[in-house]
């Protein structure tokens, strides 16, 4: 029986949920997009839904949301996990408020919080104020995300124009007086009404006592690392029983490859580095793609030997990016560059790659759609919020790893090729 549904915004932020979750070892199962089939009896206590609407237009993400709430009610579930990005990617029209308040509509609740910390990735909020790492979210690198820059760091002033219902603040000094003090404040805020409360966490410590706060809330919302403590919390108070199933290791063969979507700051750095250790590498130009398809990318490719794992960028510096943009647009830019990158991935499969490593939400978006893959189990965790995933594609069993841009180390391709076993 499910215990928690879970429906993500993208598809590394899913990965990033339910392999946190799955630290606790209890069983958790990741869809790509919205299941076909209905719930069988087999659903896991945990059950995440990997939509891809971070960027969608508002009515299709909200229409897309409350499908997957529908497909989670009739799992079992009757507390729901709405996981967006620990960065609050998001523009004025949404989509984080108007999914939320779509949900709660569903759900027939009055409010729910928000919290998107992230200690162990440096990201904390404290006085509504969401921090990377030492700098206020406008001042970090997300300030020149290609698609959702980030140019306010106070939570409350960046969700009141995607929301329809008043925004309060439960700050650190409140989630201090611990979890019975902290529902009090909550259910204080919330009053009568409709009302959404952002919550201050600055470490897990903080996120344990909010989520012990608000684990019976039927609908909570925020980063995977809000998350995280739910499976311990539910164990102890005897809501889950102990189910320690775990996803069996396939096999793999010696091909790999590796596919950057992101242009994010860390992904910059992370390209620099896997360049530094004189491996093939292939740069994408979005203009050239535009003009001439990605035809010459496929037959690159196809001359590689995959047991050295190629690298596949389109990763560039911001400027670079921006002058892409001013010619193509900002989505036709993206989506080529995301087109690339998923038919690369599915001829690298069909080459022999058995696993693929992607970089960028986006990106993982596009490529594992085009992987055909519906269902992943989660293996190890390359860096917090990272995990292998391994599931089928056309046939192949595959290991896929769907890297947040702003994950990892500066080493994490690597990291993450050294962490499995190949046969
Ligand atoms: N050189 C480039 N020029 C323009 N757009 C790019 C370039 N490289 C990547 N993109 C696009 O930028 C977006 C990056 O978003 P995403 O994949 O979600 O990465 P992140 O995880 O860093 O947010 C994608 O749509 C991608 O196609
Ligand atoms: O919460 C996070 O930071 C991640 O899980 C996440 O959502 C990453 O999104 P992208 O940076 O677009 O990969």
């Amino acid at each position: 029986m499910t215990v928690l549904g879970c429906i993500a915004d993208d598809f590394t932020g899913a990965t990033d949920l339910a392999g946190l979750l799955a630290r606790s070892g209890v069983r958790v199962r990741l869809h790509t997009g919205l299941p076909e089939a209905a719930p069988g009896a087999d659903t896991a206590a945990f059950e995440v839904i990997a939509l891809k609407i971070r960027t969608a237009p508002v009515e299709v993400a909200v229409a897309e949301a409350r499908a997957a709430l529908d497909w989670l009610k009739r799992a079992g579930a009757t507390r729901f996990f709405w996981k967006y990005c620990s960065t609050f990617d998001s523009t004025a029209k949404g989509n984080i408020g108007p999914v939320a308040e779509a949900l709660m509509a569903d759900l027939g609740i009055g409010g729910t919080i928000y919290c998107p910390a992230f200690p162990e990735n440096g990201r904390r909020v404290f006085m509504g104020n969401l921090f990377v790492q030492q700098q206020p979210l406008a001042e970090s690198p997300m300030k020149d995300h290609p698609l959702t820059p980030m140019r306010d760091s106070n939570l409350m002033r960046l969700l009141e124009p995607q929301v329809t219902a008043p925004v309060h603040l439960a700050d650190r000094t409140q989630v201090a007086l611990g979890a019975a003090a902290l529902r009090a404040r909550i259910d204080a805020l919330m009053g009568e009404g409709r009302a959404h409360v952002v919550v201050d966490a600055v470490d897990n410590g903080d996120l344990r006592v909010v989520a012990e706060a608000c684990r019976d809330m039927v609908l909570m919302t925020g980063g995977s690392a809000l998350a995280m403590p739910l499976p311990s919390l539910y164990l102890a108070d005897g809501t889950l029983s102990a189910d320690a199933e775990k996803a069996a290791k396939p096999v793999l063969g010696r091909g790999a490859v590796v596919l950057s979507g992101s242009a994010s700051a860390m992904t910059n750095a992370q390209v620099a580095d896997y360049l530094g250790r004189g491996g093939p590498a292939l740069q994408l130009d979005p203009l050239d793609l535009a003009e001439n398809g990605h035809g010459a990318g496929l037959d690159w490719l196809a001359a590689q030997d995959l047991a050295r794992a190629p690298l596949i960028y389109a990763t560039a510096k911001p400027d670079r990016v921006r002058a892409v943009q001013e010619t193509l647009g900002v989505e036709k830019a993206g989506a080529i560059v995301e087109a690339a990158l998923a038919a690369l991935a599915v001829r690298a499969r069909d080459l022999g790659a058995s696993r693929i490593v992607v970089a960028g939400g986006e990106t993982s978006g596009a490529v594992t759609k085009a992987l055909g893959v519906t269902q992943m189990d989660i293996g190890p965790e390359i860096a917090p919020g990272v995990p292998w995933c391994f599931c089928r594609s056309g046939g192949y069993q595959i290991a896929l790893t769907l890297k947040s841009g702003n994950f990892g180390k500066v080493s994490f391709f690597a990291d993450a090729l050294g962490l499995l076993e190949v046969a």
